[in-house]
C-alpha cells in the first residue's frame, strides 16, 4: 500500500489547517505556507481541536504526531513533499498561478491535490509542467474528522494519479471517491448549493429564521443522510413496492411548485443583514472554536454509533472509522510491528509516549481515572505487538485478556502535559503473563501512576485460557528472564488501602 510519508499544506486556514491536522494526526509531518500573519495560531488551534476530537473519537493507537513546519516560502514548504495539498481562497487566477508554482518546485512525482469546492481540474492545471499528477480532492470541512475526498481529474490527469491518490488515503482513515468525469462544483457542492439556494429563499420569503431551517434538517432528515445518504433512504420510504414505487407516488410533484431552484436570490445587503443578524441570534453565545468542538464531539458520537452499524461491521462512515482502527492496530501506534521493535531489557520498556488529552480531563482539571486504564491499555497492547500479538494473531483466533488489574494514583496528570508509559514484567508462564506499568511526566520522569496486572492467554472462540505457542514464548521469555534482573518495583503485590 502507497502511503503519504511527507505533506505539505499551502494555504493553511479553515482548510488547509484541518488539512494539516488530519495528516499530523495520521503520523505524517508536514511543511505550511501561509502568508496570513495568524496563520501559525490558526493552524495551531485547529490541530489542537483536532487532537481533542481524535482522542473522543478511537481508542486504537494513533501514531506518533507528526512534525508541524511553518515555512517562509512555497518552494521550501514543498521540497522533498510526496502529497502537496493546495488550500488558498476559491479565485481561479489564484490557485492556477499557486498550483503552476508549486509544480515547477515540487518533486515531479509528488501528487498534487487542490481542495477547490468547485473549479474544474482541467482549469486549474493548464499551466502545468506535470499535469498529469494533479487532480482535485475536495474534502469536507472538517477535514480531520470527516473522511470523504471527491477525486477529480482534469482532461491531463493520468488515471493512475487518483487510484494512487485514493489509495494514499486509506491510512489516514478517508474515503477518495473517484468522480467518472469533472464538472463544476463536483457532486457534493453542486447538491449542498441546490439546498443553499432554496434555504435562502425560504429566509428571504420570511417563511422560517435561520435557527428554524436548521432545527429543520437536524432533527429529520439531516439525521437520515449521515447514515443512508438519499437513494437508500428514498428506498425504504417506497416501503415493501420499493424504488419503483416511491417513484411514481413522488415523481409528479416534480411539476409541482416544491423549489425555487432555477430562480436564483438576489443576495443583497438586505437579505445579508437579516441573515447574518438571525445566525447571531442563533448561535452568536459561542466562539467559533467552541463551535468547532461541539461540532466535533456530536460528529465523534454519530461516527462511533455508525461503526456500531449493521450488526457491529459498521456503517457509512463508521466503516471507514473502522477500517481506520484496523490500520492503526496493525500499526501499533507506530512502534511498527513486533518484529522491528529494537528492545532495551536491562530497564523497564518504553511503550508509549502520549500527552493528556483535552478529551482525557474530567472536572477535576486533571486526567480522569478511565483515560489511565487506557494508557495503560495502550501499554500492554505495545507490549503484546512486541511479542507477536497482533493484529493478524487476534484475527487467526488467540489472544492475551487482562483478568486482573490494580491502579494506584500518585500523582497528577494536566491537559496538555506529556507522559510516557513503562511496562516491567514480574512473571510469565504458558498462560500468564503479570507485569508492572507505571506513567511517568515526560519532563521530570517523576511517577503519576502504576498499574499491575495480570493477562492470560486465550483461544477467543473457545473462551478458555490456553498455553501460548512456542513463538510468542520466545519472545516472551527474554524480556522476562532479563526483567527477573530488575529491582522488584515498589508498589507491586500491593492490596486496595495496605499501609507502607
Ligand atoms: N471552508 C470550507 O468549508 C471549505 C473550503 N474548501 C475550499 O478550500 C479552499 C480554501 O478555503 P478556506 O480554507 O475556507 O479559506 P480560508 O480563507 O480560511 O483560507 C485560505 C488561506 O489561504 C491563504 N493564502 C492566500 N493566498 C495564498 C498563497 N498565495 N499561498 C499560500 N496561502 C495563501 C490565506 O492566507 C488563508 O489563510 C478553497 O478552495 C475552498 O473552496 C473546500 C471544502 C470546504
Ligand atoms: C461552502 N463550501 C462550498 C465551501 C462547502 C464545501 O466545499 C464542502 C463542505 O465542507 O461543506
Amino acid at each position: 500500500m502507497s502511503k503519504i510519508k511527507k505533506a505539505a499544506c499551502i494555504g493553511g486556514g479553515v482548510i488547509g489547517g484541518a488539512w494539516a491536522a488530519r495528516f499530523l494526526l495520521g503520523g505524517i509531518d508536514v511543511s505550511i505556507f501561509d502568508p496570513h500573519p495568524d496563520a501559525e495560531r490558526i493552524v495551531t488551534e485547529v490541530v489542537a481541536n483536532a487532537e481533542r476530537a481524535y482522542g473522543m473519537l478511537t481508542m486504537a493507537p494513533l501514531p506518533p504526531r507528526g512534525k508541524l513546519t511553518f515555512c517562509a516560502t512555497l518552494e521550501e514548504a514543498v521540497t522533498g513533499a510526496d502529497w502537496i495539498q493546495e488550500s488558498v481562497p476559491e479565485r481561479l487566477d489564484l490557485k492556477r498561478g499557486v498550483l503552476t508554482k508549486i509544480d515547477a518546485a515540487a518533486d515531479p512525482k509528488a501528487l498534487i491535490g487542490s481542495s477547490t469546492s468547485g473549479l474544474m481540474p482541467t482549469e486549474l492545471q493548464r499551466d502545468m509542467r506535470h499535469p498529469e499528477r494533479m487532480f482535485v480532492a475536495h474534502p469536507y470541512n472538517p477535514v480531520y474528522l470527516l473522511p470523504l475526498a471527491e477525486l477529480v481529474g482534469g482532461e491531463r490527469t493520468s488515471p493512475e494519479t487518483l487510484l494512487l491518490a485514493r489509495e494514499r488515503l486509506a491510512p489516514i482513515g478517508m474515503k477518495g471517491v473517484i468522480l467518472k468525469k469533472e464538472i463544476e462544483a463536483f457532486v457534493g457542492d453542486r447538491l449542498l448549493e441546490a439546498f443553499w439556494r432554496e434555504a435562502l429563499w425560504l429566509i428571504h420569503d420570511d417563511i422560517c429564521d435561520t435557527e428554524t431551517l436548521d432545527d429543520v434538517i437536524r432533527y429529520s432528515f439531516g439525521m437520515r443522510w449521515a447514515q443512508m445518504g438519499l437513494f437508500e433512504t428514498y428506498r425504504i420510504a417506497g416501503g415493501e413496492a420499493g424504488m419503483r414505487h416511491f417513484l411514481a407516488q413522488f415523481g409528479p410533484c416534480l411539476a409541482w411548485p416544491w423549489t425555487k431552484l432555477t430562480d436564483v436570490v438576489d443576495l443583497d445587503d438586505a437579505l445579508v443583514d437579516k441573515i447574518a443578524a438571525q445566525s447571531d441570534a442563533q448561535s452568536g453565545a459561542y466562539g467559533i472554536r467552541d463551535l468547532e468542538r461541539i461540532r466535533d464531539e456530536n460528529l465523534v458520537g454519530i461516527m462511533q454509533a455508525l461503526k456500531a452499524g449493521d450488526g457491529g461491521k459498521g456503517w457509512g462512515a463508521g466503516k471507514i472509522l473502522s477500517e481506520f482502527e484496523t490500520h492503526l492496530w496493525s500499526e501499533g501506534g507506530g512502534n511498527g510491528n513486533g518484529a522491528s521493535l529494537s528492545v532495551d531489557t536491562s530497564a523497564p520498556l518504553r511503550l508509549v509516549d502520549t500527552r493528556v488529552n483535552a478529551a482525557w480531563v474530567d472536572y477535576n482539571g486533571h486526567m480522569t481515572e478511565h483515560r489511565y486504564l487506557q494508557v495503560f491499555g495502550d501499554t500492554s497492547d505495545a507490549l503484546l505487538r512486541l511479542i507477536g500479538v497482533d493484529f493478524a494473531y487476534v484475527e487467526a483466533g488467540h489472544s492475551y485478556y487482562t483478568v486482573e488489574t490494580h491502579i494506584r494514583h500518585l500523582g497528577e496528570a494536566k491537559l496538555g502535559q506529556a507522559i510516557y508509559a513503562t511496562l516491567q514484567i514480574l512473571s510469565v508462564d504458558e498462560k500468564r503473563v503479570r507485569f508492572f506499568s507505571t506513567i511517568h511526566d515526560s519532563k521530570t520522569d517523576g511517577i503519576i501512576a502504576t498499574a499491575e496486572q495480570l493477562m492470560l492467554h486465550v483461544d477467543a472462540s473457545a473462551g478458555k485460557s490456553v498455553v501460548a505457542p512456542p513463538e510468542v514464548m520466545a519472545k516472551l521469555a527474554p524480556i522476562a528472564q532479563a526483567h527477573a534482573k530488575l529491582t522488584f518495583p515498589d508498589g507491586a503485590g500491593r492490596s486496595v488501602g495496605q499501609k507502607n
